[in-house]
């Protein structure tokens, strides 16, 4: 198992990105905006728990990247004044890196495995019985004089984050007692985070120019707080230090994040469907080759936001961009027989 698993965060971030993640990271229930019925209701099993004196449920967190999932386990953990123990499913890669992971775990810990639909299944099976009875059963030696020896664990609590829950396996997803699914913020909880992290880098910012990035941030907080960095740039150099709203559309132009918040890969997928296949229906793995982007990708990152934003339909037949995404391309729909939009 590797030895320097970052604290939970993003991989592909540049080290200076998980720097300012960790300074802008909300650390209790207190500061983390929105969300607020996954929030209550983890409030109520965190007390609880406590009064108990026993280990909170294993929480499953999941829904698109940079919506908060790393946050709030580590805002769980906090609150239940435990330690934290993070790993993520495609650095278990044998048995042993969990049972040495969860032997160290005390009493009431947390134990955070991010991507945990990338878990190894051997590695998966033996965490059923960690989950439920609290042990786990190690094969000591090979051949004739293989046996298994059963240890007992310290109660915990599995926090499992994952942006593709439909991936998960039903034995695993079945022993989570408390199942969340973080949802995409509007623009009003996002202008909150932007002034709140504003605060934080001590740039000051105007109310209407934090609406402005908090629009245009794709429904995430961890675009809205990178827009606000990079707009922060512009304020320094172009302007005097101060985030206007002239200083924050020159920015997200220079940025090419458009009006209505779509990004450049956004806008590609939407104009690839409708010039190269006549507006869909066309399936993923083709839109994923034309556009020069992994699938996975798509469907996890760009797909739930144009779907919820009603640019794309998903249909049997496979994705069709909608009026909306001709509008916003400025394109004019072909009604040729049949009719483009009859059915969606
Ligand atoms: N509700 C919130 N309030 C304030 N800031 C937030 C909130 N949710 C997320 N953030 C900010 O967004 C950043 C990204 O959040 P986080 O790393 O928790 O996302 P994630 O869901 O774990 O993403 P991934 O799927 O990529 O791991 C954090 O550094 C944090 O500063
Ligand atoms: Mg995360």
């Amino acid at each position: 198992m590797r030895e320097d698993y970052l604290n939970g965060e993003d991989e592909s971030l540049s080290p200076q990105d998980r720097d300012f993640e960790r300074a802008l990271r909300p650390l209790s229930f207190e500061d983390f905006t929105g969300q607020y019925k996954i929030v209550e209701n983890l409030r109520v099993f965190v007390l609880a728990a406590k009064r108990r004196n026993e280990p909170l449920d294993h929480v499953l967190l999941h829904g698109p990247p940079g919506l908060g999932k790393t946050t709030l386990s580590h805002i769980i953990a906090n609150e239940l004044q435990a330690g934290i123990k993070i790993t993520s499913g495609p650095v278990l890669d044998k048995p042993s890196d969990l049972a040495g992971l969860l032997t160290n775990l005390e009493e009431g810990d947390v134990l955070f495995i991010d991507e945990i639909h990338r878990l190894n299944p051997i590695v998966e099976e033996y965490l059923y019985s960690a989950m439920e009875d609290f042990r786990i059963d190690i094969m000591l030696d090979s051949g004739p004089n293989a046996r298994s020896v059963q240890i007992s664990l310290s109660p915990f609590t599995l926090i499992g984050a994952t942006t593709r829950s439909g991936l998960l396996t039903s034995p695993l997803r079945a022993r989570f007692g408390i199942n969340s699914r973080l949802e995409y913020y509007d623009a009003k909880l996002l202008t909150d985070i932007v002034s709140r992290s504003a605060g934080i880098l001590q740039t000051p910012i105007d109310e209407i120019a934090a609406y402005e990035i908090a629009r245009r941030s794709r429904g995430t907080p961890r675009i809205a707080n990178m827009l606000l960095r990079r707009t922060r740039d512009f304020a320094e150099v172009k302007g005097n230090g101060k985030i206007t709203l002239e200083i924050s559309k020159i920015a997200l132009d220079a940025l090419d994040v458009d009006v209505n918040g779509l990004d450049e890969m956004d806008n590609r997928i939407l104009l690839t469907i409708i010039e190269k296949f006549k507006g869909g229906p066309v399936g993923l793995s083709t839109i994923a080759t034309a556009c020069g982007e992994e699938a996975e990708t798509i469907e996890e990152v760009y797909e739930p936001f144009l779907i919820q934003e009603g640019y794309l339909k998903r249909t049997a037949r496979g994705r069709m961009a909608t009026e909306l995404a001709y509008n916003h391309l400025k394109i004019k729909p072909n009604l040729g027989v049949g009719g483009l939009f009859e059915g969606i």
